[in-house]
C-alpha cells in the first residue's frame, strides 16, 4: 500500500510523461499534434526543433522550428545543446535541451515530433516519452498526401518517400513503440491517439485544478 502511494506522490512530482510522435513524412503527425493542442489548451506544449530546412510558408521561426544555419546547428550539437539531432531528407533536425525544459517547466505534456532516428536516440536517454508511432494506410496514399501538400519539389518528394519505406521497415522492431496507429481516417486516428495519452492528460488538468 505504501509503496503504491509512494510512487503515485513520485509521479506527480515527475510531471507528465512526453511524447514522442514519429512516423514517415507525410503520415500526419503535424495534423494529429495540432488537433491535440487546440482541443487541450494548456496541457500540451510543443518541442520546438532546430531545423536547417527553409521555413515553408505559412511556418513560423520559434514557433514550427527555429531555422539555423548547417554550421549554426553544427556549433549547437557540438557544444552538448541537443537530446538527438540527426540528417533527414538532405537536411538536419535535432532537439534541443532548451526546447524541452521550457515545456517541461511549465508541467506540460512535452510533444516531440521526431523521424526514426530520433526515437533510437531519444531511447538511450532518460527521457521516457511515450512513443506514438503514426504510419499511412500504404505508400501509395502517403505519397499522394505528399503531392497534394504542395510543400515539396519533385527531389525532395523522391527522397521522403526512400525515407519513408525505410522508417516502415526500422519501425518493424517488436515493441519500439507503445501504440501504432495506422492514420486512414483522421477522427478514428486521433481517438486512438487521444486513448493512450489519457491518464498523462487527466495529470496536468487535474494540477491546472489546483
Ligand atoms: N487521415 C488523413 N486523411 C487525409 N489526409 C490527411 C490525413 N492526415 C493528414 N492528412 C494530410 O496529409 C498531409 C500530410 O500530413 P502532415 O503534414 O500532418 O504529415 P507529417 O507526418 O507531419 O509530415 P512531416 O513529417 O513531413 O511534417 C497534410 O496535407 C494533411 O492535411
Ligand atoms: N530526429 C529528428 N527528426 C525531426 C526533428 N524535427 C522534425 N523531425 C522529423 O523530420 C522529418 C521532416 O520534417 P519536415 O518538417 O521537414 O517535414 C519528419 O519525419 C519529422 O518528424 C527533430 O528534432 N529530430
Amino acid at each position: 500500500m505504501y509503496l503504491r502511494l509512494f510512487s503515485r506522490i513520485f509521479s506527480a512530482m515527475a510531471g507528465p510523461r512526453p511524447v514522442v510522435l514519429t512516423g514517415p513524412s507525410g503520415a500526419g503527425k503535424s495534423t494529429l499534434l495540432k488537433m491535440l493542442m487546440k482541443e487541450y489548451e494548456g496541457v500540451f506544449g510543443f518541442s520546438v526543433s532546430h531545423t536547417t530546412r527553409d521555413p515553408r510558408p505559412g511556418e513560423e521561426n520559434g514557433k514550427d522550428y527555429h531555422y539555423v544555419t548547417r554550421e549554426k546547428m553544427t556549433e549547437g550539437i557540438a557544444n552538448g545543446e541537443f537530446i538527438e539531432n540527426a540528417e533527414f531528407s538532405g537536411n538536419m533536425y535535432g532537439t534541443s535541451k532548451a526546447s524541452v525544459q521550457d515545456v517541461q517547466a511549465k508541467n506540460l505534456i512535452c510533444i516531440l515530433d521526431v523521424d526514426i532516428q530520433g526515437v533510437k536516440n531519444i531511447k538511450k536517454t532518460d527521457l521516457n516519452p511515450i512513443y506514438v508511432s503514426i504510419q499511412p494506410p500504404s505508400m501509395q496514399i502517403l505519397e499522394q498526401r505528399l503531392r497534394d501538400r504542395q510543400t515539396e519539389t519533385e527531389e525532395s518528394l523522391q527522397k521522403r518517400l526512400e525515407a519513408a519505406r525505410l522508417d516502415m521497415e526500422l519501425s518493424k522492431e517488436p515493441g519500439i513503440f507503445d501504440l501504432v496507429i495506422i492514420n486512414d481516417n483522421l477522427e478514428d486516428a486521433y481517438g486512438k491517439l487521444k486513448d493512450v495519452l489519457v491518464d498523462e492528460i487527466a495529470k496536468v488538468q487535474e494540477a491546472n485544478k489546483s
